[in-house]
């Protein structure tokens, strides 16, 4: 099996004006690992996206958060995966739970995101999570499987080892509540398991498994030490540059 490279990813959601988004990108561009030790991702809003691949540099890489599925349409205020790509980012973020729940995204457009990913040669990060109301009534297994079987239907396998899954809890983003490391590796050891009940083991122990939800600077050591997480997916902390070389040197320690 080859070694899994970490990623680091950082989700900006809706923060940033263009001097701030500027600003943070002089300040860790040259500063963060080499590819071959870490990837490192910044998710833009759309309208920045081009403006920061002008200044991504040798080793950090651009994802914007959100696109439509179809290659071009009548769909006012969305981007198409083909402005997205030649905008210059190479990954995008499908099925946040902030588009889950404030957009009503469905497994369905999650799926179609998906296909169009591939197509326009954009690398998923495919999220998923489950609610407090399903971990406590034990069903965070079947829910992360059913997204887990409808966000993959119709991608073949030489496509799905290129996604990177991105676990998300849906109580610990924002929250400041952070699922333990082991809880997290138990339950990304759960992603996996399903990966491979979809594409076999040597697939499943290539692809990437992230955790998300309130990681910090004094939690990302932690995580990193269990053997199923393979980086992070980080909102709020990672608007600060600093932080988010904190985050990519970790990951390059792993
Ligand atoms: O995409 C990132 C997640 O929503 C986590 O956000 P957070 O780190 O602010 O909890």
């Amino acid at each position: 099996m080859n070694k899994r490279i970490p990623v680091i990813a950082a989700n900006w959601k809706m923060y940033k004006t263009k001097d701030e988004a500027l600003e943070f990108i002089f300040a860790v561009n040259g500063n963060v690992p080499e590819r071959s030790q870490v990837e490192s991702i910044i998710c833009a809003p759309a309208i920045l996206l081009n403006l920061l691949v002008k200044r991504e540099g040798e080793h950090l890489r651009i994802g914007a958060q959100n696109m439509h599925y179809a290659d071009e349409g009548a769909f006012t205020g969305e981007n198409s995966p083909a402005q997205v790509k030649t905008a210059g980012a190479d990954y995008i973020l499908i099925g946040h739970s902030e588009r889950r729940s404030y957009f009503g995204e469905t497994d369905k457009d999650v799926n179609l995101k998906m296909q169009a990913a591939f197509k326009y040669d954009l690398t998923p990060i495919l999220c998923v999570g489950e609610q407090l109301a399903d971990r406590e009534s034990h069903q965070t297994k079947h829910v992360l499987d059913a997204q887990l079987e409808k966000a993959f239907d119709k991608i073949d396998a030489s496509k799905a080892v290129k996604t990177i899954i991105a676990y998300e809890p849906v109580w610990a983003i924002g929250t400041g509540k952070t699922a333990t490391p082991e809880m997290a590796n138990d339950t990304i050891k759960e992603v996996r398991a399903k990966v491979a009940d979809l594409y076999g083991s040597e697939i499943a122990q290539s692809v990437r498994i992230l955790y998300g939800g309130s990681v910090k600077p004094n939690n990302i050591h932690e995580l990193l030490k269990e053997s199923d997480i393979d980086g992070a997916l980080i909102g709020g902390a990672a608007l600060e540059s600093n932080n988010f070389l904190v985050f990519t040197d970790a990951a390059s320690k792993k």
